[in-house]
C-alpha cells in the first residue's frame, strides 16, 4: 500500500487534462461478497457499477464517480478513447497495485430519434469509480481514485480513506440480502402487433434483396408493487445465471442490468478475443432431448447462415487489426441455462496501433445485433422497431489504464426504472424466418430477466 499517493509533484503534460491529478491507492482486503459491497454503497445510488466476467474469475464493483466521461459526438468511440488516454497520463502513482478502471457503455444507435425511456444514458457514458472493489484470483482489493484539479488534495483523500474503511466494514459484516420476492403487478407486451408485422415485412424486404439479415427486437414491461432494490436484483441474477457476463450500470435513478453470454471483445496484453454468437434453440427437458436439439441447431441451414454472417464480419475486423487471427471453420454449441447458441471464438494478436476502443467501434453492431449489410439493416431497424433500444444490444464493459479490458454485448438485459422494468429480446431475421417462431424465441431470451425480476416464465417451446 502506498500511503502517500498524492505526494508526487503534479505532472504537466499537454492534453485535455493538463492541470488534473489522478491519485489512486489500493489495499488488499479480506474477501467479501461483491453484492454486499454494492449494497454498502447505497449512498452512491445512481453512481454504482457491477461487472463479473463469464468465467467468474474477475469481478469489479464501482461506487461513486471519481470522474465521468460522456460523449454525444458522432465520433463517440474516439472521443471516449482520447479522454481516457489523456486522463491516464495524469496518474500520479508510477505502478498502481491495481489498475484503475473506466466502466460504462454506448447506446445501440445514437441516430435513433424515437421517444425514449433511457433518461440519463447518453450515447456514451463512462465513469471511473471513487471506490473500486476488484476480486481476482481469490484476492480482493479496494482502490480509492481521486481525480482532481485541487492543488492540495490531502484532506479530501484522508476523508475518502475513512469512507473506504467504513464501506469495507459494512460489506464484510452485513447479512447477505434475502430478496423478499419481487411482486409483479402487471406484464405488458409492448407493441406486439407491430413486432409480428415487422418480422413479416423485414422477411419480405430480405426476399426482395434489400438486406441479407436484420435483427428485430421487442420489449416487455413489468410493473411492481414497490420499487425494486438494485443490489437485490443483481444478487438474484448472479445466483441464477452462471456462465454469463453479469453487469449493472446506474444512471440517475435507473439501473441497466443483465446477464449476457456474448462477448464483443476482450484485450489482454495485445491478445484480442471475440465471440460470434448467433443461432438459437431452447434447452431440452432431458439430456437426450438437449443433445438432439443441439444437433438440430448445428445442422439447421437457417441458423447456420445467421451465424455465418457474424463470423464473416468479425473475422474481417480481426484480419484488419491483427497480425494473425485464428478463426475456426465450424461453430460449437454454447449451452446456457435457457438456451443453446451457435458459437465461434475468434482470436488474434493486435497490431501495434490497434486499441480495444478501435475494435469496439468497428465491431458494433455485429450482424448478431444489427444485420448484414450493416447500414441497410440499421435503416430497417429504425423503420420497423417502434422503441429506442437504448443500451440493449450495445457494447458495455471496462478498460484499464494499460488498455486491457473487455466489452460484452448487452443482451438478456433490462432497464429498471423505479416500479417498472423494460425487458428486451430480439432475433436474427433471414429470408425464411417466420413471425411465430421468432416470437417464441424472444420468450426464451426474456427468461433470465423475467426470472430475476419475479415475472412468470412462459414456456413457448
Ligand atoms: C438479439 C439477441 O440475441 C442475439 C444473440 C445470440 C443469438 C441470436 C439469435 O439466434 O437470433 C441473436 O443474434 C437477444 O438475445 O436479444
Amino acid at each position: 500500500m502506498n500511503s502517500q499517493p498524492y505526494s508526487s509533484t503534479e505532472q504537466v503534460i499537454a492534453g485535455t487534462y493538463d492541470s488534473w491529478c489522478f491519485y489512486t491507492e489500493t489495499i488488499e482486503v479480506q474477501s467479501m461478497s461483491p453484492f454486499a459491497f454494492f449494497n454498502a454503497g447505497k449512498g452512491y445510488t445512481g453512481q454504482r457499477m457491477f461487472w463479473q466476467n463469464r468465467e467468474s474469475t474477475f469481478t469489479f464493483v464501482g461506487l461513486g464517480h471519481a470522474h465521468v466521461i460522456t460523449s454525444h459526438a458522432e465520433d463517440r468511440f474516439e472521443s471516449i478513447k482520447q479522454d481516457w488516454q489523456s486522463l491516464c497520463r495524469q496518474i500520479v502513482n508510477e505502478e498502481p497495485a491495481v489498475q484503475p478502471v473506466l466502466f460504462g457503455g454506448f447506446s445501440f444507435d445514437p441516430e435513433n430519434e424515437k421517444k425514449s425511456v433511457w433518461r440519463d444514458f447518453s450515447p456514451a457514458y463512462f465513469a471511473v469509480p471513487t471506490f473500486q472493489l476488484t476480486v481476482q484470483e481469490d484476492q480482493a482489493f479496494v482502490s480509492i481514485h481521486l481525480i482532481t484539479q485541487e492543488t492540495n488534495a490531502f484532506e479530501t483523500f484522508e476523508q475518502l480513506r475513512k469512507e473506504r474503511d467504513e464501506l469495507v466494514h459494512v460489506a464484510q459484516v452485513s447479512e447477505p440480502a434475502k430478496p423478499e420476492g419481487i411482486l409483479v403487478t402487471n406484464r405488458t407486451e409492448l407493441e406486439k402487433d407491430i413486432y409480428m408485422q415487422s418480422i413479416q415485412q423485414v422477411t419480405e424486404a430480405i426476399r426482395a434483396g434489400e438486406a441479407d439479415k436484420v435483427v428485430i427486437a421487442r420489449q416487455l414491461k413489468l410493473d411492481f408493487e414497490q420499487e425494486v432494490d438494485h443490489a437485490d436484483v443483481l444478487q438474484q441474477v448472479g445466483a441464477q445465471q452462471q456462465g454469463s457476463f453479469l453487469f449493472g450500470l446506474e444512471a440517475g435513478s435507473q439501473l441497466f442490468f443483465g446477464a449476457t453470454p456474448e462477448r464483443l471483445v476482450k484485450v489482454t496484453d495485445n491478445q484480442a478475443l471475440s465471440t460470434c454468437l448467433a443461432g438459437s434453440i431452447p434447452r431440452g427437458r432431458t439430456a437426450a432431448e438437449d443433445t438432439a436439439l443441439g444437433n438440430e441447431l448445428m445442422n439447421d441451414d437457417k441458423n447456420r447462415s445467421e451465424h455465418a454472417y457474424v463470423v464473416n464480419m468479425i473475422s474481417s475486423v480481426f484480419r484488419k487489426h491483427c497480425s494473425s487471427a485464428v478463426i475456426p471453420n465450424m461453430p460449437e454449441l454454447m449451452k446456457i441455462r435457457d438456451i443453446q447458441h451457435l458459437y465461434t471464438p475468434v482470436e488474434g494478436e493486435l497490431k501495434e496501433e490497434a486499441t480495444l476502443f478501435d475494435l469496439v467501434q468497428e465491431l458494433h453492431p455485429t450482424p448478431a445485433l444489427g444485420g448484414e449489410p450493416r447500414t441497410k439493416a440499421m435503416q430497417l431497424i429504425r423503420k420497423h422497431e417502434p422503441a429506442d433500444r437504448g443500451y440493449y444490444a450495445a457494447p458495455l464493459g471496462w478498460i484499464d489504464a494499460e488498455g486491457n479490458g473487455e466489452f460484452a454485448v448487452a443482451i438478456r438485459s433490462a432497464l429498471l426504472d423505479g416500479q417498472s422494468a423494460y425487458l428486451y429480446a430480439g432475433g436474427g431475421i433471414v429470408a425464411d424466418s417466420t413471425p411465430e417462431l421468432e416470437y417464441a424465441e424472444t420468450w426464451v431470451k426474456f427468461r433470465p430477466m423475467l426470472r430475476a425480476l419475479g415475472g412468470q416464465l412462459r414456456d413457448e417451446s
